[in-house]
């Protein structure tokens, strides 16, 4: 592809992720895929080129552009040499007509910039949530016996962490293909060490998904124990026995929940559990570095439905908590409805118990809790609280 067919290609992608932006449809990343699956004639160089041209444009602007095109011309706004590939030739985006509608730039849509500062979040912290996420990866230490590390790591803060540049194709290495690495967050392994999870325990996993986190419970736990992954998402759920197959994770007891009925499913476990892990569904403004898209999805609606999913999640969780034992409440969002409000509702609701903000070598406090974010610590943002029954 030329580089202003290029150009037209992202400006296409662009219109379908305006599109499923205002339907509810796929992410962006996999109408990408999509896109480009019938293309044969696309190389993997053309690929990446429209990939990032369309992600810049995402980035930049704010709120929901009218067009794939409005939202190119923004960038083409800053970018001289992209300007100059509107030229109307074949398989090129036409040429800049003068007053042209534009889209406007900006961070993200207004109201989720005033609940953000509401929250605490400074425009320079919101902005770098946007930012590209590097690769970090977790040594996984069930496999890891004679593991050999891929070139151009990094130590991150978290116990078994690394880091690599964004564009490193960590898939095809052994390491990878064995099981001895994972791809995983900084800010997520964090959040399991927040667990502390050790050998021989009874850890509940209540909103396990896939398995992200769960495989580095069972690591910490040294394959000792009891490991149950819940969630009320069967295809997620499915995904995670696989993996943890791979990574010679033999712990894990997965449970398919019903929403609304988890306790039918983990009633034997109720008042028993060691530590619970909250792993919450949320708004998911903490991971706009992967999906910056998914800014332009969120409606306040959606976000009370989640705080509200939280509180009665962490209300089941505590249900399964023994005297003793601690709850670990997560959620990938820097806003207090999903962080700091949710933990003060739970103290309220809960007055027995106890907070104890996790001691984790980043993150600052936010209310009862640790709040990690790209700004300050480099990783995904995240809010983690935990609280001790006692
Ligand atoms: C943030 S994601 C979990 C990600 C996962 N822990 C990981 O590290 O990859 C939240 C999960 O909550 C699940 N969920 C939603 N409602 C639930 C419910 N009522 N009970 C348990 N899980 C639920 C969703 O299916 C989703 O997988």
């Amino acid at each position: 592809m030329t580089p202003a067919a290029r150009v037209q290609a992202a400006i296409d992608v662009l219109d379908l992720v305006i599109e499923a932006a205002r339907t509810n449809g796929a992410p962006a990343d996999r109408l990408i895929a999509d896109w480009f699956r019938p293309r044969r004639f696309a190389g993997s160089g053309d690929r990446r080129a429209v990939r990032e041209l369309a992600y810049r444009a995402i980035r930049g602007c704010g709120e929901v552009p009218a067009s794939g095109r409005a939202a190119m011309l923004r960038v083409a706004q800053d970018d001289a040499a992209l300007a100059a590939l509107f030229d109307g030739s074949r398989h090129a985006p036409e040429p800049i007509t003068p007053g042209e509608p534009v889209a406007a730039g900006g961070i993200a849509p207004k109201w989720l910039m005033e609940r953000l500062a509401a929250s605490g979040v400074s425009e320079a912290e919101a902005a770098a949530l946007l930012d590209r996420a590097p690769l970090d990866i977790r040594v996984n230490t069930l496999k890891a016996g004679s593991l050999t590390l891929p070139e151009g790591a990094e130590r991150t803060v978290a116990a078994n962490g690394w880091r690599y540049p964004p564009e490193t194709r960590i898939e095809q290495t052994p390491a990878y293909t064995t099981g001895a690495i994972e791809v995983q967050d900084t800010g997520s392994q964090l959040t399991c060490e927040a667990v502390a999870a050790r050998p021989g325990e009874l850890v509940i996993d209540l909103c396990a998904g896939a398995g992200g986190k769960t495989l580095a419970l069972a690591a910490a736990m040294e394959n000792r124990g009891t490991l149950v992954a819940s969630d009320a998402d069967r295809a997620r759920l499915s995904r995670l026995t696989p993996r943890a197959e791979r990574a010679g994770a033999t712990i894990v007891e997965t449970v398919l929940l019903d929403p609304g009925r988890e306790m039918q499913a983990l009633g034997r476990f109720a008042g028993k559990a060691d530590a619970v892990l909250v792993d919450a569904p949320c708004s998911g403004t903490g991971t706009w570095r992967r999906n910056p898209e998914a800014r332009w999805r969120l409606t306040e609606k959606q976000l009370a439905r989640y705080a509200g999913m939280q509180a009665r999640l962490l209300d089941v969780a505590a249900g399964l908590v023994r005297p003793g034992g601690r709850l670990i409440f997560v959620t990938c969002s820097l806003l207090d409805a999903e962080g700091a409000g949710q933990a003060e509702g739970f103290l309220q609701r809960h007055p027995g118990w106890q907070s104890r903000p996790p001691a984790l070598p980043a993150g600052q406090v936010r209310g009862q809790g640790l709040r990690l974010s790209p700004f300050h610590d480099g990783t995904d943002g995240f809010f983690v609280a935990r609280f001790d029954c006692v």
